[in-house]
């Protein structure tokens, strides 16, 4: 196995919020949106993450990229630690890691054409090039991501929401990246087009050797796309596995239930299923539960679970935040 292209360490994004908004004076407190993430990404390989709205999921896509900051833990990049960086450090990192926003008209300038929109990271990453040069990358680089060039004087409301993802994709992709964050890239668009997107994530994936973060709230969004998988649940991992096993074994009662919640396309089996429907909303990050964060939501939970906040364990390909199963 070759040395990781990214290395993270018991990331901690924490936000400060204030116990009353209304009141600017009031007590701040802590939001642990992120609270103790580790993992190692390889060169070429497509990690998913997922876990149910407000789990962390873009708050640590965000601290991948400098979009916000990190109070504890360590990011290596290539090497270099990323904590702590200055802005022109991060400028820097951008060229090699780019994001995939989730509302694709909404991440697009309206006032510049599309041409524009998707040249913009070569301009700033590349500034010698000539005009010609950015314009037949463009060109070159919406062939490839299904769009006709000569529609590269348009501007983006003139694009349905599936053709807007592409110009996010095209607009990402120019500088060549090695990692691109994709966060939750698909969730705003029709289930019919969703499909192309991520086969077209897929495909671009492998042409370019690209890793990929791809974040989605539901288990089968990712699971044609990610060679592992990362299931977040309040700011903590409670599983990480290899594609194949984690959807042939999914362990903990967190995954479980994320897993039940995916339709299978066979009757027999879908009527079948063990349903392990999640009870009550996700607690409040300013305010965790002690010891493991899922137990009060947990079929399985006891006394001591309230005691130990568990690591992930078990061999490198599988790992359980759960010493009951
Ligand atoms: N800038 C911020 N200031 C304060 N709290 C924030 C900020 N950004 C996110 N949060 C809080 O951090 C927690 C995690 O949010 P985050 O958006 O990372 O979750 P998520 O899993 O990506 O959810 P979604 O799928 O809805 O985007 C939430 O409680 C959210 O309200």
């Amino acid at each position: 196995m070759s040395a990781p292209i990214l290395k993270v360490r018991d990331l901690k994004v924490y936000f400060s919020v204030r116990s009353d908004k209304s009141w600017p004076w009031s007590k701040p407190l802590s939001l642990k949106a992120v609270d103790g993430v580790s993992l190692d990404l390889q060169p070429g390989e497509t990690l998913g993450v997922v876990g149910e709205s407000g789990c962390g999921k873009s708050t640590f896509a965000r601290a991948l990229i400098g979009l916000v900051k990190a109070q504890e833990g360590s990011i290596q990049w290539q090497g270099r630690e990323l904590v702590g960086l200055d802005a022109a450090g991060w400028r820097e990192i951008r060229k090699d890691v780019q994001m995939i926003f989730q509302d694709p008209l909404a991440s697009l300038n309206p006032r510049m054409t599309i041409g524009d929109v998707i040249a913009e990271p070569l301009r700033t990453f590349y500034p010698k090039l000539s005009r010609q040069e950015v314009k037949d990358r463009v060109k070159a680089m919406m062939l490839k991501v299904g769009l006709l060039p000569n529609v590269i004087n348009r501007y983006p409301h003139e694009f349905s929401g599936g053709q807007c993802q592409r110009i996010g994709i095209a607009r990402a992709l120019i500088v060549e990246p090695k990692l691109v964050i994709c966060d939750e890239p698909v969730s705003a668009l029709d289930v019919s087009i969703q499909a192309q997107v991520v086969n077209l994530l897929k495909q671009l994936q492998q042409e370019m050797g690209l890793s990929l973060i791809f974040i989605a709230h539901d288990l089968s969004v990712v699971k044609h796309i990610s060679d592992r998988v990362m299931v977040m649940y309040l700011g903590n991992q409670v599983e990480v596995g290899d594609g194949p096993v984690l959807y042939a074994d999914p362990r903990h009662p967190y995954t479980r239930a994320l897993m039940t919640a995916v339709p299978v396309p066979d009757p027999e089996i879908e009527r079948n299923k063990e349903i392990q429907l999640l009870e009550g909303d996700l607690p409040s990050p300013i305010d965790p539960p002690s010891g493991c964060v899922f137990r009060t939501r947990c079929p399985i939970a006891r006394d001591a679970c309230a005691d130990h906040d568990p690591p992930l364990d078990g061999e490198p390909r599988h790992q359980v935040a759960c010493p009951y199963v």
